[in-house]
């Protein structure tokens, strides 16, 4: 047979089960979503100590007969360190939080809940499961329209987005150390797509007497109200953006082409130079380096890369093309600090 000239048997094995694991990798989320949707990291956190099977069934209120359900899952999940498996008294095994499902407990100032349930959201991931037909397609997104538009017209779909973002920019809180030195000295700051808030206020908590602007579209700073150091305004950054010493983007530039990111650039360009003093573009985002990450980090930057494609018609970017678009987009020099985890800050001296 072709194969045994071609492969030992051993080799095939080892195919397999890494195309089978591959394949299965969809019970990742599915577990996730379950435990967050049951609110096993709430039970964990709330027993104060780590939690047996039997305990974990009683609290979760389900039928006895579901209990091998539970250690079905709750296996897969530890295997995979969402949660710890330890021992206790008698060499009796008990469930306790690892660092991610610290990460799913909610009321702390670093819960990604809401990530995790607009990630695994049937609406976004049905459309994923099509992406076949849609490379085929014209369309330039699998939301047919662009995001945005979609959103304003799925107010349920917006809120999700949102309250993903504004819980993924929590985790700024923890940055704020190591790039302090990036907005000291800065009296005015506008974060232009800024949402509905979240990373100006976590700047502000280190920064109280920083004037900050959150500039967004019209329809998602409606309604939202700030306070002497803090205002909400609505536009288009393809238009004009308000001034400011320093112009934020996080999460901003990896939704869009070559040509839109020089444009927004530009204009934040301009936003900072009228100030007296030069002013600074400030970028939060991907740069993919394959050579020097490891696995891990380059694999979620890969899904984020697909994950722009197919939402916003976009890519994330390596060192090479940003240096592209920085440099058309007139500013002399950039500096990137890698202290987001998988995402740096950037910074362009105007
Ligand atoms: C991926 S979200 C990032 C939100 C926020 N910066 C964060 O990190 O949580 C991109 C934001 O860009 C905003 N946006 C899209 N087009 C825009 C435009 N033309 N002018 C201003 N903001 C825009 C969206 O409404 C959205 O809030
Ligand atoms: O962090 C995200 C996640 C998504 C996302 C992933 C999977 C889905 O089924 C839907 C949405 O989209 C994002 C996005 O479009 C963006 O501009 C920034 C971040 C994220």
């Amino acid at each position: 047979m072709d194969s045994e000239n071609e492969y030992k048997a051993s080799e095939l094995f080892v195919a397999q089960a890494h195309l089978y694991n591959q394949i299965f990798s969809f019970m990742r989320p599915v577990s996730i979503k379950w435990a967050v949707e049951l609110g096993i990291p709430d039970i964990i956190q709330n027993h104060g100590k780590p939690i047996t099977l039997p305990e974990l069934v009683s609290a979760l209120r389900i039928p006895e007969a579901k209990a091998g359900c539970v250690h079905s899952v709750m296996r897969l999940l530890a295997h995979n360190k969402i949660f710890a498996i330890v021992k206790i008294d008698d060499n009796k095994e008990a469930y306790a939080l690892s660092p991610t499902s610290k990460l799913l407990v909610k009321g702390t100032d670093h819960c990604l809940t809401s990530m995790v349930k607009m990630v695994t959201n049937p609406t976004g991931v049905e459309l994923y499961y099509q992406l076949t037909k849609w490379t085929s397609k014209e369309d330039l997104t699998i939301f047919d329209t662009t995001l945005w538009d979609f959103m304003q017209q799925n107010s349920a779909y917006a809120e999700l987005f949102n309250d993903a973002m504004e819980s993924d920019s929590n985790m700024m809180r923890f940055a704020m150390s190591d790039c302090k030195s990036v907005f000291e000295g800065i009296t005015s700051l506008v974060d232009v797509g800024g949402g509905t808030g979240n990373t100006v206020k976590i700047i502000s908590e280190a920064f109280p007497t920083l004037k900050c602007i959150v500039f967004d579209l019209p329809n998602v700073v409606e309604g939202l109200t700030g306070n002497n150091y803090l205002s909400f305004v609505g536009g288009n950054m393809f238009e004009s953006i308000p001034q400011a010493d320093a112009i934020l983007l996080k999460w901003v530039i990896h939704n869009w082409n070559d040509d839109d990111c020089v444009k927004i650039l530009k204009k934040c360009k301009e936003a900072a130079s009228r100030q007296k003093k030069g002013g600074k573009v400030i970028i939060i985002d991907i740069v993919i380096n394959e050579k020097q990450d490891e696995h891990e980090i380059t694999e979620v930057k890969l899904c984020f890369d697909i994950t722009m494609m197919a939402n916003h018609n976009s890519r994330e970017r390596d060192e090479k093309t940003w240096k592209k678009i920085i440099t058309e987009a007139g500013f002399m020099s950039y500096k990137i600090f890698p202290i987001f985890g998988f995402r740096s800050l950037i910074e362009l001296s105007v």
